[in-house]
Formats: structure tokens, C-alpha cells, sequence
């Protein structure tokens, strides 16, 4: 008796997880803050990917939720509800190892003030060398990396050096160092030029885009200075705890820079239209949307009018 092949009906297919591709995945993220009867949603739903390689800034006025994120990614805090993602990890569900392991490796974080990234009685040498001796990572490949970091971020006059005796600038640009020495896959810094003048602001700025560029370090950058997006090539805004705007600099034609403004859709669809653009037409509760060939139009419910 022969046996014919069966023919059975393909596999369904799956769409592909949200972000599957990307090294900082946030979907529908929450943190919310609990001080006695008082709830504090510091985070409502936010979503963001970040691809391997990319240098972001995240911006928003004093209160959005910047800090709130950064220390989320940097496993200094624990999100409440959502799912949040940095190179395979769950952050959700780490153990106190896993989070010990994380953030020795897997992260560096600077902090906002420059000064406050260094120990005070520590040289630039000693300070780079300490986050390796943590992980106990060998005397000799030690000494090798600090001598790396601190030469390629221009440092090296500071090795014998302690903060007290550096400018502002070369205190950013050593914490820098120390955040990077167990060679992390992202570089995590929570208003890293908050507290320097324009011109060394700009130094540190280009200081980051030499470890994104160069080392291959993913850099998110948290700050308020709404000039950042001057200094990046993607720019994400954060308002009440969700991403709201995202603004891209691209390369046009003969490496003119061009940057252009995107509203963030998320996952269901929803869209914040910003304020002024509902103030300018008068957009309040209900609006008409209508699908055109290439684009949906928004539009004031003149039936209200009536
Ligand atoms: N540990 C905490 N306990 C209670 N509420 C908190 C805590 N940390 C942050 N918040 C609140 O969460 C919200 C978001 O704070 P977050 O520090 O993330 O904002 P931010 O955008 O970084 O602000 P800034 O630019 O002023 O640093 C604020 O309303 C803040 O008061």
C-alpha cells in the first residue's frame, strides 16, 4: 500500500516580537512610586527600542520620567509593570546575582554630577582600574585598559591625578572611563554635561560620540538641554511619562545635516498631538480623522459648532 504525502495547511504566521531585534527594548513600561497614600506614576506606559550601535538622547521637561528610565536601564530600580530589556536581559526578572553580574557588565551609568562620578582620594588610574578589580579581571589586562581609555578619551595627563587637581571637563571624561572599563554594551548617562559650561559641554558630547563611534558603545544620554538634538542623530521626548516626539538628524545629499520631528505612535495606534497644534485649531475632545491617499487627516468636529 503506498502512503501519500500528507499536505497539511502552513503555519500561521507570527508577527515578530516587538523589538526583536533592537539591544534596549521598553514595552508599555510603568514605575510607579509609592510614598504613603500618595502614587506617584513616574513612568505610564512607555515604549522605546534602541537599536545595537545607536546614540540617543532622551529629553523632557524637570518631572517627565527621564531619571525614572535611566535608572530602570542602569538595574539601580526595578520597573513595576511593563517589559524592559537591555541585551537579552529581563529586567523584570533579575535575581540580586543577575543584577550584581548586569550592572558590573553588561552597563556603564555616569552620573549627573561629574565629581560625583570619582571617589575623591582616588587617581583617574585607580579609579578606572577599580570597576576591573571588582571583577576581577587580571593585574596585567588591567593596566592595559585603563591605559586605553584614558588615552582615547584624551585623559591620559590625568592618570597620576585626582578629581580635585582635574577641570570639569576631564572629571566627565574619566567617569566616563570608569564606566566603560568592564567594557560594557551600553553606556547609560543621566545629565552628563549638567553642570558644565557650553564649550566643555560640547567636548563631552563629542567625547561620547567617540565611544559610540569608535568603541562601538551604545550611548543613551538623559538630559533636559533641548540643544542635544544639535549634538545626536536621534533625539527621543519624553512627556508624562511616555515618549511623545522623537527628532532625527540625518545627512542629506552633500552631508548637510537635516533634522526632522516625528510624533511616536504606540503600540494601539494612540498619538499625542501636541499642544499647540490643538490650541491653533481649536482641536478639543472629538476630532474627525479621515483616511487620505497618503496620509490621515485630523480635523475639528464641526458638528460642536452647531
Ligand atoms: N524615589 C522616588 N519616590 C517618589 N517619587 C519619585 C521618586 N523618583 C522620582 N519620583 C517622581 O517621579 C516623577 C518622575 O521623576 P524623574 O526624576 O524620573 O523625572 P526627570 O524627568 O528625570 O526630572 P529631572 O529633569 O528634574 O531630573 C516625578 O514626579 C518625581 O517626583
Amino acid at each position: 500500500m503506498s502512503v501519500t504525502g500528507l499536505s497539511l495547511p502552513d503555519a500561521p504566521q507570527r508577527a515578530p516580537e516587538f523589538g526583536s531585534t533592537a539591544l534596549i527594548v521598553c514595552d508599555n513600561l510603568v514605575r510607579i512610586y509609592q510614598t504613603g497614600s500618595i502614587e506617584v506614576q513616574a513612568l505610564q506606559g512607555l515604549d522605546l527600542l534602541v537599536e545595537a550601535g545607536e546614540m540617543v538622547a532622551v529629553v523632557g521637561a524637570s518631572g517627565s520620567g527621564k531619571s525614572t528610565l535611566l535608572s530602570l536601564l542602569a538595574g539601580i530600580d526595578a520597573p513595576t509593570a511593563g517589559k524592559a530589556k537591555v541585551a537579552g536581559w529581563d529586567l523584570m526578572t533579575l535575581s540580586r546575582a543577575q543584577r550584581v553580574r548586569y550592572r558590573r557588565h553588561t552597563v556603564g551609568f555616569v552620573g549627573q554630577q561629574a565629581g560625583h562620578n570619582l571617589i575623591p582620594y582616588l587617581n583617574a588610574r585607580q579609579m578606572v582600574d577599580l570597576p576591573m578589580t571588582l571583577a576581577r579581571v587580571p593585574r596585567r589586562e588591567r593596566a592595559e585598559r585603563v591605559e586605553e581609555l584614558l588615552t582615547r578619551l584624551g585623559v591620559m595627563h590625568c592618570a597620576d591625578r585626582r578629581p580635585a587637581q582635574m577641570s570639569g571637563g576631564e572629571q566627565a571624561r574619566v567617569g566616563i572611563c570608569a564606566a566603560l572599563a568592564n567594557r560594557p554594551k551600553v553606556l547609560l548617562a543621566d545629565e552628563p554635561t549638567g553642570s558644565l559650561d557650553t564649550a566643555t559641554s560640547a567636548e563631552v558630547f563629542a567625547t561620547l560620540r567617540t565611544v559610540n563611534q569608535d568603541l562601538g558603545v551604545t550611548v543613551v544620554i538623559v538630559t533636559h538641554d533641548p540643544d542635544v538634538s544639535g549634538q545626536v542623530a536621534r533625539t527621543v521626548a519624553i512627556r508624562d511619562g511616555r515618549t511623545s516626539s522623537e527628532v532625527l538628524r540625518r545627512a542629506n545629499g552633500d552631508s548637510e545635516l537635516v533634522a526632522e520631528e516625528f510624533a511616536v505612535m504606540d503600540r494601539a495606534g494612540r498619538i499625542q498631538i501636541p499642544k499647540d497644534y490643538r490650541l491653533a485649531l481649536d482641536l478639543t475632545r472629538r476630532v474627525r480623522l479621515a483616511l487620505e491617499t497618503d496620509h490621515v487627516a485630523v480635523q475639528r468636529d464641526t458638528t460642536q459648532e452647531s
